[in-house]
């Protein structure tokens, strides 16, 4: 998300918003610009932030709430707002090293055009709570880590690799020959929960509307479906990946 700024210091900042994420960042966020607090507002959690970025040493800034309102197009930001670089993508390279240093067999996630940031923060949050060590996404024609993601994820931004790419049924190729299984998600397939994840295994889930990419859809070894009995046609997108990866997450032993 962008915001109206003539400032050249938060020009290129994004904007974490709200008490919580702000803590979660000040935490664990190395690229931190500066933090804005609003001013006579008194809160215990507001004390906290202003001590930790103190101690970190970054600037902190009393404002009036409708500097804080103008950062953040009128979001509910609870008196806080951090300001930080904007987020690092990881490299693909660098995702398989990481999952190779974990020792652990890679389980990722491939994200075929997400569009609502809504759903990728908390796609995220599965993310981080069930062990998927890293996100694929593409450049174009999806989100890309936003405040807004950042505040839905609830700090599992920071914990959870994002990789940006700019052909997935490439990255696909590649990682199938990195010895990867590829498992689509659609309304017709294996039923998930006899979906056994063990080994190296990434999950795709389709965007919002258009669900996943026939050409990537091709490039799945299988495909997965959570059955409905109802008359919707189809789960929200986030809430789909979350069974999925949780019935990851159970069929990997945890
Ligand atoms: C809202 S759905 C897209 C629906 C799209 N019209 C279609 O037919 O694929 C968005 C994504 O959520 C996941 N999803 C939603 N419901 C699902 C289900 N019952 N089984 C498997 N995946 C599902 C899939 O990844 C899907 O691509």
């Amino acid at each position: 998300m962008s915001f109206n700024n003539n400032n050249n210091d938060e020009e290129k900042a994004e904007f974490v918003i709200g008490r919580h994420p702000a803590l979660e960042t000040l935490k664990n966020n190395q690229n931190i610009n500066k933090v804005f607090i609003q001013d006579q507002l008194k809160a215990d959690a507001l004390l906290e932030i202003a001590s930790i970025a103190k101690k970190r040493k970054i600037i902190v800034n009393k404002v009036p709430k409708g500097k804080l309102d103008l950062l953040t197009d009128n979001q509910n930001h609870q008196g806080v707002v951090v300001a930080v670089a904007a987020y690092k993508y990881e490299t693909l390279d660098g995702l398989l090293a990481l999952a190779e240093n974990e020792q652990k067999a890679p389980f990722f996630l491939i994200l075929d055009g997400i569009e609502d940031p809504h759903n990728l923060g908390s796609i995220m949050r599965t993310a981080d709570a069930a062990g998927v060590q890293g996100i694929i996404i593409p450049k174009r024609r999806a989100v890309q880590l936003t405040s807004t993601v950042a505040k839905t994820s609830t700090g599992a931004i920071e914990h959870v690799p994002v990789v940006r790419v700019t052909n997935l049924v490439q990255t696909v190729k590649l990682l199938k020959k990195k010895g990867v299984w590829i498992f689509g998600t659609d309304m017709e397939g294996t039923d998930f929960r006899r979906w056994n994840a063990q080994g190296a295994v990434a999950l795709v889930i389709g965007n919002e509307g258009k669900g996943i990419s026939p050409l990537l859809k091709k490039e799945c070894d299988e495909l997965l479906t959570i059955p409905m009995i109802g008359h919707v046609q189809s789960l929200n997108a986030s809430v789909a990946a979350s069974l999925l990866i949780y019935q990851g997450f159970t069929s990997r032993g945890n």
